[in-house]
């Protein structure tokens, strides 16, 4: 079995790159059968990634030293996502650093499984930019708290408030998302609501713009809420929500305890911004389930924090709050 010619090219043109830019490695996202031979001959020098979700693909690929294979989920992700994946991976295995460039080689274009050409596209990837697109796959332990575009808009707002704050100061709050009706029933407003007033267009958290715009609302004091839909419905609300059978760690205080008290009470999933460090940490159900680092760019999600795992003791709820 020998190489088609545009794989030839593309291989070609991937061995240059890694030249001439330079990028520290290729990555092979395929789950077509190649003449690995040949790709090995071609890619000669080159550090290799080969993804791919078939084992059988990748069996015999382990045996090569020069070569790392990353496994990917049997999932019917979208080739972007696919890749997106297996970066990660990489990433959080050590294999790659962050920062790293990357030319990928991938059958972006044709989808037919007997494609005659095992790829079609090739892009570079300047990994630092890159991770903090990377959250889809993360996201997915929240279930279906929200579509998943609503969630990486809630991600960028809440880290790009923990990392930027405003005008120099760091600022911390909290994004309900979810449930809305409830969540309002549990708390009350400890100033007007900013929202009041403005178009749901003017409100949807999915557009930048409107991000921009809330990060200045964050300021003010008290949590946002977000509906399932992405449009903003509140701010400046005290969270009711009562705080037994609450986990959070030792060290947080009322914020961290309100947004995983009303996690639990509601449906909606809490992401609390740090005043103090930056992070975010998300509640679903008054548990922690992700915890994001306010590193400059890039960040890298992990779903479960490997340090310490001390819980803070549930306290009662401090607001004793009525619904409003
Ligand atoms: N029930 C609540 N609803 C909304 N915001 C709250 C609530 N309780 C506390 N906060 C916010 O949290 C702030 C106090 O944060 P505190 O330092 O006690 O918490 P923390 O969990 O350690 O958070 P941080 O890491 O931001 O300091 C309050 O000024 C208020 O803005």
């Amino acid at each position: 079995m020998s190489l088609p010619s545009q794989s030839v090219a593309l291989l070609q043109a991937a061995r240059d790159l890694v030249k001439s830019l330079p990028a520290d490695a290729v990555l092979l996202l395929t789950e077509t059968s190649i003449d690995w031979d040949e790709v090995g001959r071609m890619l000669a020098g080159c550090k290799l990634f080969v993804a791919a979700e078939n084992p059988a693909l990748t069996k015999s690929l382990r045996e090569n030293p020069d070569w790392t294979v990353i496994d990917l989920d049997p999932e019917p992700l979208p080739t972007q996502e696919r890749m997106n994946a297996a970066l990660l991976k990489a990433v959080t295995e050590d294999l790659l650093q962050p920062g790293s460039h990357i030319v990928a080689i991938y059958n972006g274009i044709a989808t037919l499984e007997d494609a005659p050409e095992p790829v079609d596209s090739l892009s570079v990837i300047h990994l630092g930019e890159h991770l903090e697109r990377m959250t889809a796959q993360d996201l997915r332990v929240l279930g279906d708290a929200a579509p998943i575009d609503v969630l990486r808009a809630v991600v960028d707002l809440a880290t790009e408030i923990g990392r930027e704050g405003r005008e120099g100061q760091p600022i911390g709050t909290i994004l309900v998302v979810g449930d809305t009706r409830k969540v309002l029933s549990l708390s009350h407003f400890q100033n007007f609501n900013p929202f009041r007033g403005y178009s749901r267009a003017e409100r949807d958290v999915r557009k930048r713009d409107v991000r921009e715009q809330i990060k200045e609302i964050a300021k003010l004091d008290g949590a946002l809420l977000i509906g399932r839909d992405g449009i903003a419905e509140a701010a400046c609300l005290h969270l009711g929500g009562r705080g037994d059978g609450v986990n959070i760690r030792k060290g947080f205080g009322s914020r961290h305890m309100a947004a995983a008290a009303i996690s639990k009470q509601t449906s909606s999933v809490a992401f609390a911004v740090s005043q103090s460090s930056g992070s975010v940490r998300v509640f679903q159900g008054g548990e922690e389930v992700l915890h994001i680092e306010p590193l400059a760019r890039p960040h890298v999600w992990q779903p479960f924090r490997l340090e310490n795992q001390e819980q803070a003791p549930a306290e009662p709820d401090d607001s004793g709050d009525e619904v409003s």
